[in-house]
């Protein structure tokens, strides 16, 4: 029990997994090769190339569509357990929906699922990862009910296709990600920046579709295949500024359930449906706006049974930690929008830097949220599906690793101090790769990626020599080679 409880020689527990991630957009490149049609990121980039931060784009990236197996043997000599990537719905089915099935694409996904196996590498697969069919957002996409059965449908071959060498699914990456900012903003593609209306649309939608795809797994193909299905939510972790303000306590709790509950409360609460408070707020904003309906309402009884229960584990997504510093309209809020609707204040003037803007280094914010989560969604089993660091690429990434020793860190105390059941890790990401609107300036790889080289060689950074070691020894490396000289730190 003593070594248990001293930090230095705590290891993950027996079963515990490692693994690295990456999504189809950012590294396959390939983008309109062999049957593949159109996506929103490639609409983006092409048509107002000024929206990525470098002018780079994913009609190459990392070339992983030619290189997978130089992808695979770097998963194998990092160690791994699994490999998390995201299939390109577009690559799959050109057209969005089950009527052309382009057999490239096929093979291209079990030629790598192949790869995966002879190395014994377990495939962790992500449904949709951002990169909707042009061809779907030019039928409204997420903001279309009638995705629900395109997705469906789509998941449906999937699952026929490669359910016997895929054995743990999750449908959506990071559902904030894909209506805030892509459908309430104009941060992700498509860019359609309905704020305050059509980021509720899109929720709708896509807990319902998320819904029948796990519903369609759990019927027809896990007595079959015996695999599993989940979500990945992410979470910007909500703190207040002054932990001795009421007030912003309570405008914390608040934020994360706008931000994380949206979509956690729906599925992994007994009540289910969203938060009380966000349809308590959207109401209260939409009246003020002198709307007749609210921008949210909440699902009906028949929905609120369908969502809830529909996941094996809560995948959750974290980097970062913000702050609450008090109530009130954000200066950068649109009206009427998902941050207006809040009703509080944020700033991200906290913890150390990273090379995104949004990205703060708060490890303590992680164990917070753990324990969070652990409360507020009856003790889920939980896996982190990613949790990384960006820096300009540099080789020698000390920054990377303390980020990730920090962060690993606050899992063990958790797992041991307050008994949340987090049963595996995944580092974002392998290797550089496009970085959505960031493009390659900002980077997050335990490998770097030369863009500038048409053979896109990778090469490991110092952090992917710290990855091997903690996969090996299932405890955080203590090699003093992995750690900034002191002469170094400032
Ligand atoms: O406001 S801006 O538009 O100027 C910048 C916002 C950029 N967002 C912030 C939130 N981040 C969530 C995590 O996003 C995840 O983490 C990785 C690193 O971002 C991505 O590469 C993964 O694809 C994604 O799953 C995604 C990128």
């Amino acid at each position: 029990a003593l070594c248990h409880s001293s930090i230095a020689f705590r290891k993950f527990p027996e079963g515990f997994t490692f693994g690295v991630a990456t999504a189809a957009h950012q590294i396959e490149g390939a983008w309109n090769v062999s049957g593949k049609s159109e996506n929103v990121w490639d609409r983006l980039s092409h048509s107002r190339p000024e929206m990525i931060a470098d002018g780079t784009n994913g009609d190459i990236a990392c070339d992983s569509y030619n290189r997978y197996m130089e992808d695979v043997e770097e998963l194998t000599y990092l160690g791994v357990d699994f490999y998390r990537f995201s299939l390109s719905w577009a690559r799959i089915l050109p057209t969005g929906r089950l009527d052309v099935v382009n057999p490239d694409g096929i093979r291209y996904y079990n030629d790598l699922l192949d790869a995966l196996a002879e190395n014994n590498i377990e495939p962790l697969v992500t449904l949709f990862h951002w990169d909707l069919p042009q061809a779907l957002q030019d039928l409204g996409g997420w903001a279309n009910p009638k995705m629900i059965h395109y997705f469906r449908d789509y998941a449906d071959l999937c699952f026929k296709e490669f359910g016997t060498k895929i054995k743990s699914w999750i449908t959506f990456n990071e559902p904030y990600e894909i209506c805030e900012d892509a459908y309430g903003d104009e941060k992700k593609a498509p860019a359609v920046d309905s704020h305050g209306v059509g980021c509720y649309l899109c929720s709708d939608t896509l807990l319902k579709a998320h819904a029948e795809a796990y519903h369609l797994y759990n019927e027809t193909y896990r007595p079959v295949q015996n695999g599993r299905i989940m979500i990945s939510i992410n979470s910007i972790w909500y703190e207040p500024s002054d932990p001795e303000s009421a007030e912003q306590v309570a405008l914390a709790e608040v934020a994360n359930q706008f931000k994380f509950g949206w979509f956690a409360h729906p599925i992994f609460t007994s009540d289910g449906g969203y938060p009380s408070v966000m349809v308590d707020n959207v109401a209260r904003q939409s009246a003020a706006e002198g709307l007749l309906k609210s921008r949210l309402e909440q699902f009906d009884a028949y929905w609120i049974q369908r969502i809830k229960g529909t996941s094996d584990f809560l995948g959750i997504n974290h980097y970062t930690t913000h702050l609450i510093t008090g109530a009130g309209v954000d200066p950068i809020a649109k009206s009427p929008s998902w941050l207006k609707d809040i009703g509080a204040v944020t700033t991200m003037e906290v913890g150390g830097d990273s090379a995104s803007e949004w990205l703060r280094v708060v490890p303590t914010g992680f164990a917070n949220l753990l324990r969070w989560c652990k409360s507020s969604y009856n003790d889920p089993p939980i896996y982190i599906t990613e949790n990384g660091f960006s820096d300009y690429g540099t080789l020698l990434d000390y920054g990377r690793i303390k980020y990730f020793n920090d962060y690993l860190n606050e899992i063990l105390n958790v797992i041991y101090d307050d008994g949340v059941k987090v049963l595996g890790y995944t580092a974002w990401t392998l290797m550089d790769n496009f970085e959505w609107r960031a493009g390659f300036s900002e980077r997050f790889g335990l490998y770097y990626v030369n863009i500038t080289d048409p053979a896109r060689p990778r090469k490991p950074k110092l952090s992917a020599e710290y990855f091997k070691e903690l996969c090996a020894t299932r405890e955080l490396p203590k090699d003093p080679r992995f750690f900034e000289p002191s002469f170094f730190r400032t």
